[in-house]
């Protein structure tokens, strides 16, 4: 990392972040539309021109028709009603495109300019290879409509999303350190901060399991709470083999792992965000706590609202509040960087710390 502060550097970073946000919004947007498989083809330069006429409407439509899902599921489908449902896919990845320029450019530039010192631009970097790795996932997920599959499958969108939140944590934290390199001594609160880990590792565990109920549609079963329908295990949690299908497969074993797993990371998070308004840490630290909680608790009260109404609307705003608490979280645990046991106070022993 550069040693002092550059919000330049950091807030270009977190226009990143917010464009990684949009990105979640316009691809969780296309899911629930149901677009896709839309697109069937994979053009990462020359696809940044819609189809402009109507030989190539005719063109990528064709395309759509290849698939299980248009021949099983929409035979009826006219060109206009693929229009409608293309233009939300197109404009995900147009935007996917224009994210790369505004990270890859200003990257180059930076560093050439001397800007970036080498280490902080091999990482970011790195950063940029795992993006075009997830863009690569989310052809490959899209890919998967040509070879008689119905829908995005569970087992490239959980990893998709979590992949996209792992990028999104390292993108955040990067652009806050950067913002603040020397982080202040806090004494006596290296528990709080090995909670906050904890949680971030709990909240992107969770979120992994909610991409699993999302793409296997389980938000449509079980739609009670806090039973599943009278039982606390769905005696259907099994009925697929091999067994470990269910974890990936199953509605009934998805939703009931998606709501343990949340309601321990939602209690961990809440008390990590009750220790950090209880210590004293300052005003700033103390909104971002205030924030954590108030964020998960009202992702919890969506993540239940959407199951028990099965509102899709409401799952998709429960989705984007994830990020929102993800951000949140990843926050609270750099405000509390310098934190140290007490009795370790010493700058040298907080650099070992961190
Ligand atoms: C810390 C708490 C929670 C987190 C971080 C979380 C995260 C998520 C995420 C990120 C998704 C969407 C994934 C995607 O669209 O690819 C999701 C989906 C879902 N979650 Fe949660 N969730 C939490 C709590 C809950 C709770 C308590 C319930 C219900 C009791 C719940 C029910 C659902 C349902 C039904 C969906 C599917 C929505 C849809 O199909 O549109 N979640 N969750």
């Amino acid at each position: 990392m550069n040693a002092r502060p550059d919000r330049l550097i950091g807030n270009w970073l977190l226009i990143i972040c917010a464009m990684m946000f949009g990105m979640v919004a316009g691809g969780g947007h296309a899911r629930t539309i149901g677009a896709g498989f839309i697109i069937q083809q994979w053009r990462p330069l020359t696809g940044i021109i819609p189809p402009l006429t109507h030989a190539a409407w005719l063109h990528v439509f064709d395309l759509y028709r290849q698939t299980a899902q248009f021949r099983l599921l929409h035979p009826t489908m006219t060109l206009a009603q693929f229009q409608s449902l293309f233009m939300p896919m197109f404009i995900d990845r147009d935007w996917g495109r224009l994210m790369a320029l505004v990270f890859a450019l200003p990257l180059v530039w930076f560093w050439w300019r001397g800007r970036l010192s080498n280490r902080l631009a091999l990482w970011l970097l790195a950063l940029f290879a795992a993006g075009a790795g997830e863009a690569t996932m989310g052809w490959l997920m899209t890919y998967q409509g040509m070879f008689g599959v119905l829908h995005p499958s569970p087992l490239y969108l959980a990893p998709h999303f979590v992949l996209a939140m792992l990028i999104f944590t390292a993108m955040l934290w990067t652009a806050l350190t950067i913002r603040n390199p020397e982080p202040p001594i806090i004494t006596g609160h290296s528990g709080l901060r090995t909670l906050l880990s904890v949680s971030i590792g709990l909240l992107i565990a969770t979120i992994g399991l909610g991409a699993l109920v999302a793409a296997t549609g389980a938000i449509h079963v079980y739609n009670t709470f806090p039973l599943m329908d009278g039982h606390a295990l769905p005696p259907h949690a099994f009925k697929l083999h091999p067994l470990w299908l269910n974890l990936f497969a199953n509605q009934a074993t998805v939703q009931f792992d998606h709501r343990v797993l949340a309601t321990i990371t939602a209690i961990i998070v809440v008390v990590a965000a009750v220790q950090g308004l209880r210590a004293p840490l300052g005003p700033k630290p103390r909104d971002l706590f205030l924030l954590l909680a108030g964020l998960v608790i009202v992702q919890y009260i969506l993540g239940m609202s959407a199951l028990v109404s099965g509102m899709a609307g409401l799952g998709y705003v429960h989705e984007l509040n994830a990020v929102l608490l993800l951000a949140a979280c990843v926050a609270c645990r750099h405000a509390l960087r310098g934190a140290v046991p007490a009795g370790a106070e010493h700058p040298l022993v907080m650099k070992a710390a961190e």
